[in-house]
């Protein structure tokens, strides 16, 4: 769907918030930024000194087999460069459609720098009129979202009105990005039989009792991107799970066995992520590559993150215009946001690891 541009000759500073989990720069940054995201209270259910000291265990623990899978990819993560690839084009193209206002695109991440505090800074000095907070998380979660959110929310300290992109599993941009990626994927595996693996990145399945609606919007995407290819064999699985208690499965690895099992091979599709990182070039790619080989899973394709795709960049660009013309998204309720009425406010649920099982996670 495209959405109506904004009444030219407004003149509005429009600033959007681009927020993404972030990833270590270097190998020194691996273990402050593994110490970040196990510090935050929507990941390990502790108060807070407990938690802190935990985050310290645990980051201690998992930075030298982590640095290993970052030195796989140069040392650090890639995802700031390619999240700024996508923060130029979308300002890019807002500003193209809507040439009287004046917009900039802030990126603010969650765990590594840009943080969200400097990301605010940038924002109260730009003075907006306009404020659009826009996760590059296409399905909520409580663990990537809402934490984003909350911190958003808490601190920034500008002007303007704030409005909210809370999900868009299914974007019309969106889906249109996946199908072409997934049919340029496909055709690389010529005339041989294969899947079309959907994977996730997985949480613990108690957030999905508890109500978290990542699942939901899981299938809600895939359903979408199945109807639009009419694809005939695909499955679902999760990925990249940590910790020991039960997570969303089947998992991915279970997924390219049973393909193997059943005679075809693989074109798995990071449906959850939109920009490559360690999870798709060390997981998918280098672990999961080698794992397909030893089952027998052949071929094994991967389809790319959608990144700059302008379809996917047009879909962000509209969310943003619904968001500044206070359209409510539809698939998220009766006309209100559920995603962000029952989620964003973290005190009331569960954190992604317990107490008692934050021991083990390192
Ligand atoms: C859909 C996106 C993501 C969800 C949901 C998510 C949940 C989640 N993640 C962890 C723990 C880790 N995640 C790590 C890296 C990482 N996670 C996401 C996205 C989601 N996480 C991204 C984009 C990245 C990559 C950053 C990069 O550097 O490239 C890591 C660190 C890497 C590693 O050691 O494997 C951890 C740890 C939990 C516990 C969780 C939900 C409970
Ligand atoms: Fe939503
Ligand atoms: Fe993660």
């Amino acid at each position: 769907m495209s959405v109506t541009p904004l009444k030219s000759g407004s003149g509005r500073r429009i600033a959007v918030v681009l927020a993404n989990l972030g990833g270590p720069d270097g190998p020194d940054s691996v273990k402050p930024f593994l110490f970040n995201l196990f510090n935050d209270p929507a990941i390990i259910g502790l108060p807070g000194i407990f938690r802190t000291a935990l985050a310290k265990l645990i980051s201690s623990r998992r930075e030298k087999p982590a640095q290993e899978n970052y030195a796989l990819m140069g040392g650090g993560s890639p995802l700031l460069p390619e999240t700024r690839k996508q923060a130029e084009a979308l300002e890019a193209l807002l500003n193209s459609q809507m040439p009287h206002d004046e917009t900039r695109v802030f990126i603010a991440m969650r765990y590594w720098h840009p943080m969200t505090d400097e990301a605010a800074r940038a924002v109260e000095a730009f003075r907006p009129d306009e404020v659009v907070f826009l996760p590059l998380y296409p399905q909520y979660s409580t663990t990537t979202t809402a934490s984003s959110l909350k911190l958003w929310r808490k601190t920034y300290k500008g002007s303007g009105r704030q409005s909210v992109v809370c999900c868009y599993p299914q974007a019309d941009g969106f889906i249109a990005a996946q199908a072409r990626v997934i049919g340029e994927a496909l055709q690389k595996a010529e005339d041989k039989p294969v899947r079309v693996l959907f994977s996730a990145h997985g949480i613990p399945s108690k957030l999905v009792k508890q109500g978290d609606p990542y699942q939901a919007q899981i299938e809600a995407t895939v359903a979408a991107v199945v109807a639009r290819m009419g694809l005939s064999d695909w499955a679902i699985c999760y990925q990249s799970k940590v910790g020991p208690m039960e997570w969303l499965g089947p998992a991915t690895p279970d997924a390219i066995k049973q393909a193997a099992a059943d005679g075809v091979g693989a074109v798995v599709v990071p449906i959850a992520f939109v920009s490559e990182h360690i999870e798709t070039l060390v997981e998918l790619d280098i672990e999961y590559g080698e794992l397909a080989h030893q089952v027998g899973c052949h071929p094994y394709l991967r389809a790319p993150a959608v990144g700059i795709d302008p379809d996917f960049i047009g879909a962000l660009a509209d969310e943003t215009l619904k968001a500044i013309q206070g359209q409510q998204a539809p698939r998220c309720g009766n006309g209100s946001c559920a995603c962000d009425n029952r989620f964003a406010k973290l005190e009331t649920t569960q954190p992604a690891i317990s107490a008692k099982n934050s021991a083990s996670v390192g």
